[in-house]
């Protein structure tokens, strides 16, 4: 495995690196796209086709130094991060790396689909059933790396990626670049993240914990079902101080039609102090989520009354999977 340091950062020896860096320049094996798909503040990311096998990536250009500093370090993180996370579908995958004089490149699974915040751009929210599958999706991407000691950070709709264009059936994380392993006794302060989705505690620049993505996670079960973020403001200061101090409503007008298990799951998520949120397996257990939405409602047994008010005992109902069939 790799060995993370004291700063947060996962590091590579040496030589497993260059055994990792292609060897070629990566124009001599995929045709970059003219426009890139995207930028982000330190990399762009490019459509790539593989000259040879026609197969589409995108390819991710880190600057090497920002602001006349050396990131190797970072980015030899992110790339350690996502050979970590290998084993899961839930994060994009990593292909290959190559180097520059400038940039190191990340050859990485393309996403069709693009980014879940253009859905929300479009103005529209999610329909409840899609969000909960899409929240399932994402949930079981950060088990993954919170089982693995990593917090992602910066979780947003911009590092939510679609398989398929025009589908949100296939969700998954990526953009590992300010993501931070967590050892027990080795404490990591940073102000991250983008501010809308940033927990109270990074604000305070209190030590940050996996729980700070639970945060992350509650603000965008607010966004994906009411289109609306629930701290922002005009100004960061505004949205600062809303989010210290949880000050969250649920306006009918958003939230109308949305079921109470969905605000409950958003409440359970948005709590000040990150020791008393619910960790990242309570929320795949939480009744929005872990829902057997297939069994139809008749067979879902609710207390017949009438008993009770004859103040009889109830009698002990044995749950469906007891019963001789
Ligand atoms: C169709 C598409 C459209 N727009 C973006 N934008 C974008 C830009 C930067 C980051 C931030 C990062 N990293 C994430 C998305 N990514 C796309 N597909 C991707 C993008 C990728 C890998 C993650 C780059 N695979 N498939």
């Amino acid at each position: 495995g790799f060995t993370p340091s004291r700063d947060g950062l996962l590091q590579i020896d040496d030589d497993l690196l260059s055994s990792l860096i292609q060897k070629e320049n990566i124009t001599g094996v995929y045709d970059l796209d003219k426009t890139p798909l995207g930028r982000g503040k330190y990399a762009t990311v490019w459509r790539a086709v593989h000259k040879k096998t026609g197969t589409a990536y995108a390819a991710k250009f880190v600057k090497k130094r920002r602001r006349n500093q050396d990131q190797m370090k970072e980015i030899i993180h992110e790339i350690a991060v996502l050979i970590k996370c290998k084993s899961t579908n839930r994060v994009i995958r990593l292909h290959e790396v190559y180097e520059s004089v400038t940039d190191m490149v990340l050859v990485l699974e393309l996403a069709a689909g693009g980014e879940l915040q253009h859905i929300l751009d479009g103005g529209e929210c999610l329909k409840e059933v899609e969000a909960r599958k899409s929240m399932k999706q994402i949930l079981e991407g950060v088990a993954y790396l919170h089982d693995n000691n990593i917090a992602h950070l910066d979780l947003k709709p911009q590092n939510l990626l679609l398989s398929e264009q025009d589908s949100c059936d296939v969700i998954k994380l990526c953009d590992f670049g300010i993501s931070k392993v967590l050892i027990p006794g080795v404490s990591v302060r940073e102000i991250v993240g983008t501010v809308d989705y940033v927990a109270p505690e990074v604000l305070n620049y209190e030590p940050i914990v996996l729980s700070t993505d639970i945060w992350s996670i509650g603000v965008l079960a607010y966004v994906l079902l009411s289109g609306f973020s629930p701290f922002g403001a005009d100004d960061k200061q505004q949205t600062f101080l809303n989010i210290s101090r949880c000050s969250l409503s649920f306006e009918s007008e958003h939230f109308g039609d949305v079921s109470s298990a969905a605000i409950d799951f958003i409440k359970s998520a948005l709590i000040v102090n990150p020791k008393d949120r619910p960790n990242i397996h309570e929320m795949l257990d939480h009744p929005w989520i872990s829902l057997k939405s297939n069994i139809p409602p008749a067979l879902t047994l609710k207390p017949c009354d009438h008993i009770n008010q004859s103040n009889n005992v109830a009698p002990k109902s044995t749950p469906l999977s007891q019963r001789k069939s």
